[in-house]
């Protein structure tokens, strides 16, 4: 068995309280054939990008780097997440673009090449991570490694005219015909990549999965949709009652019904649409009044770009606006909440709700979809509103699915999901729960590795 060798650019270190079902993952699969993790140490140094940060545990070793004030804001707040963020999620009209924040991106790309080509050995597997690092691979080849190169994508991939927009594309984009498996959440995705290759980079497609570059090199592609711990998750929930914060949840509910959205305060997950279409099913449907309190968690996320800070205010306003209108001396329609939870005590608040609220405008996977299923109570399970542009939408057919640009529309489902029968609601559950067991975030590793082993074949 390969080395495995993971590039991300948040690592998980063994030490941290918050790593998620990915870091499970990847763990799990970094101690069956020993490896190393590398990326972002998460420091902002005083001086220049490169202090490397080495420890061990269990057989892994973590390689991160600091990086300087300037590359922090040109790769990570700059190109990342001000550029290619809003690229890949659709809206080009949120797109800045900046060719001194593209140098830094690159720049710090090579940066990554250069500490890692001088670790991985010729057969290692090398696993790389997201958007941050498109044109990896082919700084490392650049350098001469040899090893088998993955990529997986964990955002969309949106159509090729969109890209397109992108000042420079191929020089981004074009760089992920250097990998030997390129990995996407769904087939959608997998499709509108075909199409960059064909129209935008003169290659073919010679088969499913396998593409030809103009050059006549052949690279994979393919559709991973990435999944979750489900049987911890379900065991996790089976016990928060244990948590005391769950408990109080509950006490405070009353009789009344808990929907529940949990979301990175980020433009893509559609939250004011969502608070709109909250407020019309509270206009649309006075027999429900008071019978339904609606939580939604919302941790702040990358508040040094600005289109972030003013979601954060435009929310707080609404929410306010909304328990301004509707609100009785007893009741509170909408609580907004900007802290994080740990896992444990999210799945005890997925369990207590009758309707999860997922409504992204779009959105890679959305594990928070998988989440709520897989927290429910087999007998008497809450049911799931889900944007029809999640990825998890392919999969969770049980689902209510809702276009989120339309408040109406989410706001009826709101209210079928409050009524609906418990017999209705074990039977949408059950076909969720069998397909995220079945594919869950082991299967996806095992898919994704098992086919970068093979993709030189
Ligand atoms: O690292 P941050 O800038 O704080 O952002 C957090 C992560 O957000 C994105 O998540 C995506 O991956 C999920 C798992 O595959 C998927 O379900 C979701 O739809 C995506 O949005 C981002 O892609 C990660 O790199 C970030 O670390
Ligand atoms: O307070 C919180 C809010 C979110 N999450 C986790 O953050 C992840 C969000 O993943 P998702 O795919 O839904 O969206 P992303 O934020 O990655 O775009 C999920 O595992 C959530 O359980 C968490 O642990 N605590």
């Amino acid at each position: 068995m390969s080395r495995l060798v993971v590039v991300s650019n948040r690592v998980a270190l063994p030490d941290s309280s918050q790593n998620g079902g990915l870091a499970t993952a990847l763990d799990a699969a970094l101690k069956e054939a020993g490896g190393l993790w590398f990326g972002w140490s998460g420091k902002v140094a005083r001086g220049h990008s490169g202090e490397l940060h080495r420890t061990s545990a269990e057989g892994i070793d973590y390689l991160t780097i600091d990086l300087s004030r300037e590359d922090y804001e040109g790769y990570y707040n700059g190109f990342s997440n001000r550029t290619l963020w809003p690229l890949l999620h659709f809206r080009l009209d949120l797109v800045d673009y900046n060719a001194t924040t593209q140098a830094a991106y690159r720049g710090v790309n090579a940066l990554f090449a250069e500490h890692l080509a001088r670790e991985v050995r010729d057969d290692d597997v090398v696993w790389i991570h997201d958007y941050h690092l498109l044109p990896l691979a082919q700084e490392l080849r650049r350098r001469g490694v040899r090893a088998r190169l993955g990529f997986f994508l964990h955002v969309p991939f949106p159509s090729a005219d969109i890209i397109a927009g992108l000042p420079h594309h191929e020089k981004t984009f074009g760089a992920l015909a250097a990998y030997d498996l390129v990995g996407f959440q769904t087939e959608r995705d997998l499709e509108r990549f075909q199409d960059y290759i064909r129209l935008f980079r003169g290659g073919q497609v010679v088969d499913r999965g396998q593409l030809r570059e103009q050059d006549g090199r052949c690279f994979r592609a393919n559709a991973f949709p990435i999944g979750i711990d489900a049987r911890g998750l379900s065991a996790l929930a089976g016990n928060a009652m244990r948590i005391a914060s769950v408990r109080r949840l509950q006490s405070s509910l009353g009789s009344r019904a808990l929907a529940i959205g949990v979301d990175r305060l980020d433009y893509s997950k559609g939250l004011p649409e969502r608070f709109r279409a909250f407020e019309r099913f509270l206009d649309r449907h006075p027999d429900q009044h008071g019978r339904l309190t609606y939580l939604q968690i919302a941790p702040v996320s990358r508040g040094g770009v600005a289109s972030y800070r003013a979601l954060r205010q435009e929310l707080e306003q609404f929410a306010g606006h909304i328990n301004g209108g509707h609100a009785d001396p007893d009741w509170t329609p909408v609580r907004y909440v900007n802290r994080t939870y740990p896992h444990a005590t999210l799945t005890g608040f997925y369990r207590l709700a009758r309707i999860g609220l997922v409504t992204p405008l779009r959105d890679g996977m959305n594990l928070v979809a998988k989440e709520f299923v897989a927290a429910q109570d087999p007998e008497d399970p809450g049911a799931l509103v889900l944007s029809i542009f999640a990825g998890a939408a392919r999969e969770l057919d049980g689902a209510l699915l809702i276009n989120p640009f339309d408040s109406d529309g989410v706001a009826d489902a709101i209210s079928t999901a409050l009524k609906m029968p418990v017999e209705a609601r074990r039977e949408r559950w059950q076909s969720m729960m069998t397909r995220i067991c079945d594919y869950d975030i082991h299967a996806w590793r095992k898919d994704f590795l098992r086919s970068l082993e093979h993709a030189r074949d």
